[in-house]
């Protein structure tokens, strides 16, 4: 299998250039060889190369810088990704797509299954939604796998990088405590997309994937600061204080709750994601 593979350089495009080449041969784009918010660019770039499947982990990921950079958000994560099915059904491959539980509005408190209503808050969740739903419009050949509160190696800063320079600079940081999410590592998520990729039929519409285990950003950080610890990395830090996100507030609202129901992937690959905090722990253990 040949997979074309966009976001090579970002968190969870990193991790499948590493796994990836175990089942398939993968042709990795970055950005300046294809750039998502120029039309042509995809197609010329499709048009270079024989393929099995493309894969779209790359993405505008900027959450709040998206709130005013709306043409940008927009272009990437709103129009490439139906260019993308539009390209895969012409040449009558699948196209899988990385997406968000930003498209919710977090106002539930049981877990969102694929069926729920989308409901997004910020530019950034509504792109992902516009994407989401040019692919379903252009292709019934596709797998959208949504996830949540990613975090792994990566060009692009996360919660667990800063989290651990923060710890190393301070002794007191404050944390917001009222958003409540499954932390989700590159790891785990890249392992789950290659099952998915190895499936027989190949697993069309919409799947939810994130680690299993709720945490707030809060619970995150305690654990974060426990488990980095333990390994000896070099920390100041010994105060962590729960704050609301009234008290921080940022330019795009985020869901209060963005648990995903991860049931459908859990019966089809008929294994349980592991729990986030074991994540944490490898990811910890390879840094
Ligand atoms: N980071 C998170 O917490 C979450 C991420 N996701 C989704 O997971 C997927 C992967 O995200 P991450 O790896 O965390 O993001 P990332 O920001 O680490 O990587 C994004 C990649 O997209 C590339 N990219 C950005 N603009 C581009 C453009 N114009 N043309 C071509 N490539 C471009 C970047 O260079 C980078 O390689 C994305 O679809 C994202 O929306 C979903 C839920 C949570």
């Amino acid at each position: 299998m040949r997979i074309l593979l966009t976001g090579v350089t970002g968190q969870l495009g990193r991790e499948l250039q590493r796994i990836l080449p175990e089942i398939a041969e993968v042709i990795g784009y970055s950005r300046q060889e294809m750039d998502l918010a120029q039309p042509e660019q995809i197609q010329r770039a499709i048009a270079r190369v024989q393929l099995d499947l493309i894969l779209n982990a790359g993405a505008y990921t900027a959450v709040d810088r998206a709130e005013t950079e709306l043409d940008l958000v927009r272009a990437i994560n709103g129009i490439a990704p139906q260019i993308l099915a539009e390209e895969a059904q012409k040449r009558e491959v699948a196209l899988f797509h990385i997406s968000t539980d930003y498209v919710f509005d977090g106002r539930k408190n049981t877990p969102y299954t694929e069926e729920d209503e989308t409901n997004p808050l910020s530019a950034y969740g509504a792109s992902k939604w516009v994407g989401e739903e040019g692919i379903r419009q252009a292709t019934a050949n596709h797998l959208i796998l949504r996830t949540a509160w990613v975090y792994g190696a990566g060009e692009t800063g996360n919660f667990v990088k800063t989290m651990l320079r923060l710890g190393a600079e301070r002794e007191e940081i404050r944390v917001v405590s009222d958003q409540i999410g499954s932390p989700t590592w590159t790891g785990d998520l890249a392992r789950a997309i290659a099952q998915l990729l190895t499936h027989t039929p190949f697993p069309t519409g919409t799947y939810h994937y994130t680690n299993s285990g709720v945490a707030s950003w809060y619970d995150f950080a305690v654990a974060i600061f426990e488990e980095a610890s333990n390994l000896n990395f070099p920390l100041k830090v010994k105060n962590v204080i729960p704050i609301t996100t009234a008290d921080y507030p940022t330019p795009a609202r985020r869901p209060a709750y963005s648990v995903l129901s991860t049931q459908k992937i859990t019966a089809l690959l008929s294994t349980q994601p592991p729990h986030w905090r074991e994540g944490l722990r490898q990811m910890l253990r390879s840094m």
